[in-house]
């Protein structure tokens, strides 16, 4: 039997319908048309082949990926694409480049930070491409710190224009992506200077390159910052160094939606709160939720199916070698990050009815969601971002020594993928930010009820005393005994780590000392917010025979993991007795075994095309020691029989061994 067998038998064993369960994955039935089309639209047209990448030089793969990128935007024109169809074409082209830049931030920014007049002049032409922007906020010598930037602009009453200038060598622009080579516009971040006084950080438009030529306008000195991590993954983006010698730019430039600077040099704050200049961020830090679960689930996918056609070990009487994702402990690791998958798809569209809530309500002048919001956004991006990746390499594991190779589409999936840990706010970092927000909700809870994902702690009295009730594992297969354990764990946590600032004459000490136990409540928190997401999309109506099934063991796996994980945890806060730990761990393995004849035809849901997952271990059609020996075969090194420096290198060594010999 052939790995193309083995995935048609696993395939037969499936328990669910996999094309409802593709229409679950995807949201809607509209969803996963669009997405199908354009996954289907790239992976059919030979200008996005992307097997050939590995072997590039910078320059060629970048020049390529401006080539694909130009002809996807005519591909969106020509064919009327809508704004969704436009982003997943993008999505599946699968490199990237400046129009992440342009679409995920530049564009977003001017919504979200422009005032009317502004986003009038701005948008129309950012959305049609005849400018191309950047989000240029980090320096040299800061990126998490903001507030740290040391960028100026400073307003001259005389010109009515504001001066940027970099006044040191830490003060570079250092990161953005499209800036060194592609973008003619730049979101910069810079701190407000008027008459000497700082109003602090803003966004100022400040134009870069000419649009005639391309050239750099004068003032300004920009480039690469070079080769990053993993040849091929994120070195199609031309992330740049910039520096500005006193360049004008007119008052208006300024983005003035959260605070406007007047002719008269007048610093007018708006009646909105001055964090919506971090609008961007929190709007991208939700996209990142998005992204996590997809490049999580490329992984699962590829891992998956190559382990239903691996076999090592346990032939007896000449019959076929045990498949790898039939032992224990491959299943361990597996399936957790299968149900992770499943977890963060829901847990991000979620998050974006958050946000669009919010977004609502902000229209409306109502703030008082938009720091749950922020927790939200910035301890989700930090939990996803972080399992996403610990998570792929843990598939590239997975995959034995062939998990290395470039063909199997881990190691570059990897380093395209964990930079996410670090851009759009360092995880821990964010985790403070979650930190601070539960601890501040907990210092006002005697005088305001906390509302949303922190309303449990509003329930903080019988949560602080009760025990937890499970005696047997199949009690664990129980909605609200999980939710329960999950929100006494973080408010015992939260607690502990409030009782113990309080303690401190200066709370913002206090905070630093406990930070890493706070980092850990925060966790605790978003591992809530994540599995009550996901028991509450199984609340709703999920059509398709066995889907809801499938997706309730999935959320049980995903849960009881967590559990398993971190059952210190459980079991410091007092809450479970190690007997109760260790039945969920019981229940747990048998979730497995039910998870076991289902693996293939759940990560066929995710629908990825072979294009998609670059991966020859990856392949739907199970065809993986053929294609694996016809990929090795296609490599340079394969061109000739002798390979260049053969000669010149190593015959004369060996000659010279000749030599000594006959001494
Ligand atoms: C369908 C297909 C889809 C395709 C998908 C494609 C996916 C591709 C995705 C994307 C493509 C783009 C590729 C990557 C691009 C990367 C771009 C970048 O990296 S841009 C740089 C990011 N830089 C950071 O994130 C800095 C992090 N630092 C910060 O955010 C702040 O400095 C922070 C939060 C750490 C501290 O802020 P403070 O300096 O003002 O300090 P404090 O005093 O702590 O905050 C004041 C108050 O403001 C609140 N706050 C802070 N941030 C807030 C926010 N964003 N919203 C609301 N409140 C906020 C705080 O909670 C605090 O509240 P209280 O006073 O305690 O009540
Ligand atoms: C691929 C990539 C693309 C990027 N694209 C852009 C872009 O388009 N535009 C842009 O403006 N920026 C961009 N960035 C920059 C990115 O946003 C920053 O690197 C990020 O915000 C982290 O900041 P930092 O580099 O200053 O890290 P640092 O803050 O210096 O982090 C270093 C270490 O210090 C720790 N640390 C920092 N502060 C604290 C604290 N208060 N408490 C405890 N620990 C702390 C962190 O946890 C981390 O371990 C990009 C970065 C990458 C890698």
């Amino acid at each position: 039997m052939e790995g193309v067998d083995y995935l048609r038998d696993e395939r037969k064993k499936s328990e669910f319908d996999v094309e409802a369960m593709k229409v679950a994955w995807a949201g809607s039935r509209e969803a996963f048309q669009v997405s199908d089309r354009m996954a289907k639209l790239v992976a059919n047209d030979p200008v996005f082949e992307k097997f050939s990448k590995p072997t590039l030089g910078r320059k060629e793969m970048f020049k390529n990926t401006l080539r694909k990128a130009a002809y996807a935007w005519k591909l969106i024109n020509d064919l009327h694409l809508t704004e969704e169809e436009a982003k997943w074409l993008r999505h599946y082209i699968d490199e990237p480049n400046y129009t992440d830049l342009q679409w995920e931030m530049f564009v977003p920014a001017l919504e979200g930070q422009g005032s009317e007049e502004q986003k009038r002049k701005w948008l129309p032409l950012a959305q049609t491409m005849q400018i191309i922007g950047t989000y240029a906020q980090t320096e040299l010598a800061h990126g998490s710190n903001v507030q740290g930037l040391e960028t100026t602009a400073t307003f001259d009453h005389e010109t009515d224009q504001f001066v940027i200038h970099s006044p040191t060598l830490t003060s570079s622009k250092w990161w953005p992506g499209g800036m060194a080579k592609v973008a003619t516009h730049a979101i910069v971040y810079a701190r407000l200077i008027i008459d000497g006084h700082f109003y602090g950080v803003h966004g100022f438009i400040v134009q870069l390159r000419s649009l005639e030529d391309h050239s750099t306008l004068p003032g300004i000195t920009v480039g690469d910052i070079g080769m990053k991590f993993g040849h091929g993954a994120y070195n199609t983006m031309d992330n740049g160094v910039l520096r500005f010698d006193r360049v004008r730019i007119p008052r208006n430039q300024m983005l003035m939606r959260v605070s406007q600077v007047t002719k008269e040099g007048k610093y007018v704050q708006s009646d909105v709160p001055r964090q919506l200049a971090y609008g961007t961020m929190v709007s991208v830090r939700q996209t990142i939720v998005s992204d996590a679960s997809k490049a999580l689930s490329r992984a699962v996918c590829i891992a998956t199916r190559y382990s239903a056609i691996r076999r090592q070990f346990g032939s007896h009487d000449g019959g076929p070698e045990t498949q790898v994702i039939d032992y224990k402990t491959q299943q361990s690791r597996l399936f957790p990050l299968l149900a992770s998958a499943f977890a963060f798809r829901f847990v991000s569209e979620w998050l974006k009815s958050l946000q669009t809530d919010v977004k609502q309500r902000l229209e409306a002048k109502d703030f008082s969601t938009l720091p749950e919001a922020h927790a939200c956004t910035a301890g989700l991006k930090s939990l996803t971002t972080a399992a996403t990746a610990d998570g792929i390499e843990e598939c590239r594991k997975l995959c034995g020594g062939h998990g290395y190779l470039i063909s199997s589409g881990l190691p570059e999936l990897y380093a395209y993928y964990v930079p996410a840990c670090t851009y759009e706010g360092e995880n821990v970092v964010m985790m403070l930010q979650v930190a601070r927000f539960l601890v501040k909700t907990v210092s006002e809870m005697s005088y305001k009820q906390p509302v949303g994902t922190a309303d449990y702690l509003g329930r903080m009295a019988p949560l602080m005393h009760n025990n937890c009730d499970v005696q047997t594992a199949e009690d664990w297969l129980n909605p609200s005994a999980i939710v329960k354990a999950f929100e006494t764990r973080a408010v015992r946590m939260i607690v502990d780590c409030s009782q113990r600032i309080a303690k401190f004459e200066n709370q913002e000490e206090g905070f630093a000392e406990l930070s890493t136990d706070l980092v850990e409540a925060s966790l605790a928190h978003c591992q809530l917010i994540v599995v009550s997401t996901f028991i509450q999309r199984l609340k709703q109506e999920i059509p398709g025979k066995g889907v809801k099934q499938s997706l309730e063991v999935l959320c049980y796996v995903y849960a009881l993991y967590l559990l398993h994980k971190h059952q210190g945890d459980f079991l410091a806060t007092g809450y479970l007795t190690s007997k109760q730990a260790s039945l969920a761990n019981d229940q747990l393995k048998t979730l497995y075994s039910k998870v076991r004849p289902n693996a293939i035809a759940l990560v066929d849901s995710f629908n990825h095309t072979d294009h998609y997952l670059s991966s020859v271990l990856g392949r739907y059609d199970g065809n993986v020691y053929p294609k694996l020996y016809e990929a090795a075969r296609k490599d340079p090194l394969n061109d000739s029989d002798i390979a260049d420096g053969i000669n010149q290198y190593v015959q004369p060594i060996l000659k010279q061994k000749l030599h000594l010999a006959k001494l």
